[in-house]
């Protein structure tokens, strides 16, 4: 009788495992039989009394000081790590641009499992609101460089490895000679300009990336122009709409999101540099927070038609230097928040003047066009919220609140003001509201933000 599939399965399986517990052990003998020829100290053929064996470090193939052994210890007992791996982590350079949610953790596993050399690029400072998930910094740190920050932890963490502070913005006048100096790139930044170049100067230079990324509730990982692999641009030849483009300040990320990236980032890292394992290449790998869900997808290879690394491409080190890459993805390499103008002044109210208006009594109603959401964060009191989206379906609302303040006030008309959260959806709104009838309404400019600038400091920012 044929063996059913699920018999012709765990038959192989079983046979698989026994061979490769046999493997284990022959790789386990000849190992010990290494380490004892490496230790017989033959003179002339003979061997030399145990008192006479070289000391054991000097004996050692290895550059770990006693003191390595020991803080390393668990990595050195690990058959698959041990000594050469170690040895090869703490001989090499890693470099990771960005000191946030992603490059915290990172940096924190770098630093202790004894990367030789690390530098940490970035140009921000340290924010209460990064706290939740750039989990390097600490709160007496608030206000000061994330450099100078996430440097004195790893630095506090392992003090035999040499942390290389940049305290700068990457940008193509600095990356080459930046990159020059380290092995391994670990992209921990958060926009598409900074991405491609990155991705492009590790091109050039011949440097493996590990890149990451996390955004609300999901992240996602891969190592670029590793052995032959794919770079950024064989994978995304053209950039995103910037719309497309989401920031955590806008659209909100779970603090152990980043954190789980981060420290995958670091293993990869970690593996390239020590020369252990199979790095994450021509692979992508997907994390779902919400559903609990890894998965690890195959990614196109290299494309013969990229513009950085494909077999036609001329792409130079000057041409990098001059390369315009907020131009290229439309969006800025250091994101301040979006300022726009659409009205005339006389269609906008400061802050503070609202606030002298509500002050004095004035009839008027208030509509909050943020997301509900936000709204539940934090509101100004008696302020309708009508999200942007359903401003049109919902100004039988709006017409209903201004008759009944009318009426409460006995005023003939009562004013109609926008509050967004920084002053851009406000306006978006009021020039809806002017077309479809309420041409007196005014937005109020710089939104809840000003409001907490100019009016009242203790409103809560977010
Ligand atoms: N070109 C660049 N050079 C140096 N650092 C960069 C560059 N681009 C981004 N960064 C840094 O990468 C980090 C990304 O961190 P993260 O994504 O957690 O966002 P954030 O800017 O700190 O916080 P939030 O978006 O919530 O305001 C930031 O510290 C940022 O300064
Ligand atoms: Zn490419």
């Amino acid at each position: 009788m044929e063996p059913n599939g699920h018999d012709e399965a765990s038959r192989i399986l079983h046979e698989l495992q026994s061979l490769k517990a046999t493997k284990s052990d022959i790789d386990r003998r000849i190992s010990a039989l290494e380490s004892q020829l490496r230790h017989l100290n033959l003179q002339n053929g003979t061997v030399v009394k145990t008192s006479a064996l070289p000391n054991p470090i000097t004996a050692a193939h290895h550059d770990l000081t006693p003191e390595m052994i020991h803080r390393y210890s668990r990595h050195l007992l690990l058959p698959s790590f041990g000594v050469k791996a170690q040895s090869n982590l703490i001989n090499s350079s890693i470099l990771v641009v960005g000191a946030g949610g992603l490059g915290s953790p990172a940096l924190l596993y770098l630093a202790a499992c004894g990367a030789g050399r690390l530098g940490i690029v970035d140009h921000d400072v340290v924010e209460l609101n990064n706290m939740h998930r750039q989990v390097i910094h600490t709160e007496a740190f608030i206000g000061q460089p994330k450099v100078k920050s996430a440097a004195t932890t790893c630095r506090s963490i392992n003090s035999s490895v040499q942390i290389v502070e940049h305290h700068e913005a990457l940008r193509t006048s600095n990356a080459l000679e930046i990159f020059n100096q380290y092995d391994v790139i670990v992209d921990a930044t958060d926009n598409a300009p900074s991405r491609y170049m990155i991705s492009d100067c590790c091109v050039l230079l011949g440097k493996p990336l590990v890149s990451g990324a996390a955004l609300g509730l999901e992240g996602q990982l891969t190592v670029y122009n590793y052995n032959g692999g794919p770079c950024y641009r064989c994978l995304f030849p053209t950039p995103p709409p910037t719309a497309a483009c989401q920031r955590c300040a806008d659209s909100g990320v779970l603090g152990v999101v980043p954190g789980i990236i981060g420290c995958l980032q670091a293993l990869e890292a970690i593996k390239i540099a020590s020369v252990v394992g199979e790095p994450l290449s021509g692979r992508m790998l997907l994390f779902d927070a919400l559903a609990a869900r890894i998965r690890i997808v195959k990614i196109r290879g290299r494309s013969p038609q990229c513009e950085a690394c494909g077999e036609n491409a001329t792409f130079t080190q000057q041409q990098f230097r001059e390369f315009d890459y907020e131009k290229f993805t439309q969006s800025p390499l250091t994101p301040s928040p979006l300022k726009l103008k659409l009205l005339p002044s006389d269609s906008r109210i400061s802050s503070k003047e609202y606030h002298d208006r509500v002050a004095n009594g004035e009839a008027h109603v208030l509509v909050d066009v943020r997301p509900a959401h936000h709204f539940k964060i934090v509101s100004l009191p008696k302020s309708l919220n009508i999200p942007l989206p359903s401003l049109e379906a919902r100004l039988p609302e709006i017409s209903s609140a201004l008759k009944e303040e009318e009426e409460r006030n006995g005023s003939l008309s009562a004013k109609l003001y926008v509050i967004c959260r920084r002053g851009n959806d406000s306006q978006r709104a009021v020039q809806n509201l002017h077309k479809l009838g309420f041409t007196s309404a005014r937005d109020i400019v710089g939104g809840l933000e000003s409001w907490a600038h100019d009016v009242d400091s203790n409103f809560p920012t977010y």
